[in-house]
This record gives structure tokens, sequence and C-alpha cells, in this order.
């Protein structure tokens, strides 16, 4: 599904990817780890088309990335990219419905189909009883299970989740990486997740160690 070939990228004179390669089919579960600065963040960036690599390929089934231009890029990440950060960036004045079915609407599909999908993912994720919550009325863990049903809203291929857990408690992050698995077991939905959690790190099926810059091991689960 995701091919990656050979990426570099400089900030200045601060070379953080030197050159990259990797392949993540559909319904894998890939962790990025390794030590504060080594490019997991940078590189997850590039993946998700938030960021252009300086050279290289990204190439999504046949599609290469780095050739579109910046609306079609912006179309395509919008409907087939979902993403879940360490903050849960949920618009405040919004309620949980509404902050879900924004990535919908903006792709332009028809309101009452939008929300009564933002209503399943989000009864899905144990939510039912939040819809009319706007973000500050809701525990850490709400927020964030808001933000993976925002992140589900058009059914991406694939999402990508940078510390998706960083800023929950243990029993709320164990929750999260249950959730991740379940959506991968009953709709093979593709994960890439950055993450400094040793136990989610390991309940993928392969795991990219990172230092400077480079991919430097890859093990299997
Ligand atoms: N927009 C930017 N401008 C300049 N330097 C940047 C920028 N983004 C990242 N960097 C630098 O690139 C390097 C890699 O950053 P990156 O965030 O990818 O690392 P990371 O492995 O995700 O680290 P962490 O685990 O702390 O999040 C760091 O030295 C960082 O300071």
């Amino acid at each position: 599904m995701l091919q990656v070939k050979n990426i570099h990228k400089k900030y200045g004179s601060l070379e953080v990817l030197k050159g990259i390669d990797l392949s993540i089919g559909a319904g894998e579960v890939v962790s990025i780890v390794g030590a504060s600065g080594a490019g997991k963040s940078t590189l997850l960036h590039i993946l998700g088309t938030l960021d252009t690599a300086d050279s290289g390929e990204v190439m999504f089934d046949d599609k290469n990335i780095a050739k579109m231009n910046a609306a079609d890029m912006a179309r395509f990440r919008n409907r087939h990219i979902g993403f879940i950060f360490q903050f849960h960036n949920l618009l405040p004045e919004f309620t949980a419905v509404e902050n879900v079915c924004l990535p919908g609407f903006l792709a332009g599909r028809p309101e009452k189909e939008v929300r009564q999908k933002a209503e399943e993912l989000l009864t899905m994720l144990n939510l039912s009883h939040r819809f009319e919550h706007k973000p500050s009325e809701m525990s850490g863990g709400e927020q964030q299970r808001t933000a993976v049903a925002r992140a589900l809203i058009n059914s991406p291929k694939i999402i990508f989740a940078d510390e998706p857990s960083g800023n929950l408690d243990s029993k709320n992050a164990q929750e999260l990486h249950d959730i991740f698995f379940r959506l991968r077991s009953e709709f093979n939905q593709t994960f890439v997740i950055v993450t400094h959690n040793e136990q989610l790190a390991t309940m993928a099926d392969r795991t990219l160690v990172m230092k400077d810059g480079q991919i430097v091991q890859e093990q299997q689960f």
C-alpha cells in the first residue's frame, strides 16, 4: 500500500532523514521507535503528506505523492489519511459529533450520511453518552477516542499516529491500544504509530527502530 524510497530531509544544515526505505502493507500495524530527535515525527509527517521530502519517493498504491500539487495533496490527505496526535487537537467550540464530522464535511460528503457515521463511530468507541459534549467536558481518554473517531470518519486507507497515548494514564493508554488492534482485526485498518510506549511498540506486527535519521533495525513480532 505504501512504498517509500530513499527519502532525505534537511532542516537548514541539519540532515534529519538520511535515506529512508520502507514499505507497509494493507492491514499492517507498524510502530516506529527511537531516541528523541531521531527523525520519527519528521518521517511520519512526510508519509502523511503534512510535509515534503527533499528527495525520494512516497507512493500510495500507484500514486506518487511528491508529484501532486498542493490542492491534490490536500484532497488526497482528507480522503485517504487519518491522523492521531499526542494532543487530541479537537476544536474546543465544537461538540464531539461536530469534531468527528468535520473531515467528512470537508470531503464534501452529504451531511446526514456523515453525521450518522460519526455517531456510529463514537458509539463503537463507547462515547454514545458524549455526542453533544465539548472537548473540555470530556476526560483525556474520551477526548483521544473522539480523535480516533475523527481519524476514521472518511474510512482512511491508513492512520498515522504520533505518540497517541503519550498524554494518557496507563489504563486509558491500554484501552486506546486495544482499540487500534480491534480496528485492525475488524476493518483491516492500517496503522503507522510513532511511540515511546514499549507495550504499544511491541504489540505491533513490526517495529522500525530509528537512529540519527535512518532505520537501523527492524523487529518482527
Ligand atoms: N520544522 C523544523 N525546523 C527545524 N528543525 C526541525 C524541525 N522539525 C524537526 N526538527 C529537528 O529535526 C530533528 C528530528 O526531529 P523529529 O521531531 O523528527 O524527532 P523525533 O524522533 O520525532 O523526536 P521526539 O521523540 O522527541 O518527538 C530534531 O533535531 C528536531 O529539532
